[in-house]
């Protein structure tokens, strides 16, 4: 097992305020437990669980941020969609995730994005 720490800074070149302001963000520290150390049916679901509750708090947060990106940007909601901003986001991931590989995560944050925006418009 193995911390890992994650700094949305990284390969952007450019600060966020909102993440240095102590006031203005929180952590979230998630232990990301190997899969080859895992031999029981019972542990890889209980670390399943760690993962999806660390997954379900970032959606969450993602979804309020992607909310604000929408009452921010001339034309927001669905009809304000972004493909090539999309389609960075998902060439970013994949750089985290390459065993996931760009095709499927563009298949996850598809999802990511089209509930994000549904969420928003209840806001
Ligand atoms: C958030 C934005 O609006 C939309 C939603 C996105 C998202 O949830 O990441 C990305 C691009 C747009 O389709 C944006 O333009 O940045």
């Amino acid at each position: 097992m193995h911390d890992q720490v994650l700094d949305p800074a990284d390969g952007h070149g450019a600060a966020c305020p909102a993440c240095e302001s102590q006031a203005a963000s929180e952590e979230l520290r998630v232990r990301l437990p190997s899969a080859e150390a895992i031999t029981t049916l019972g542990d890889a679901r209980a670390a399943i669980d760690g993962l999806d509750a660390a997954l379900a708090a970032l959606l969450e947060r993602r979804a309020a941020i992607a909310a604000v990106v929408q009452r921010l940007k001339p034309v927001g909601g669905f009809a304000g969609r972004d493909p090539e901003r999309e389609r960075r986001i998902v060439e970013a991931m994949a750089e985290h995730a390459p065993a996931l590989g760009p095709d499927r995560l563009a298949r996850i944050m598809n999802a990511v994005i089209e509930t994000g925006l549904d969420a928003a418009a209840d806001r």
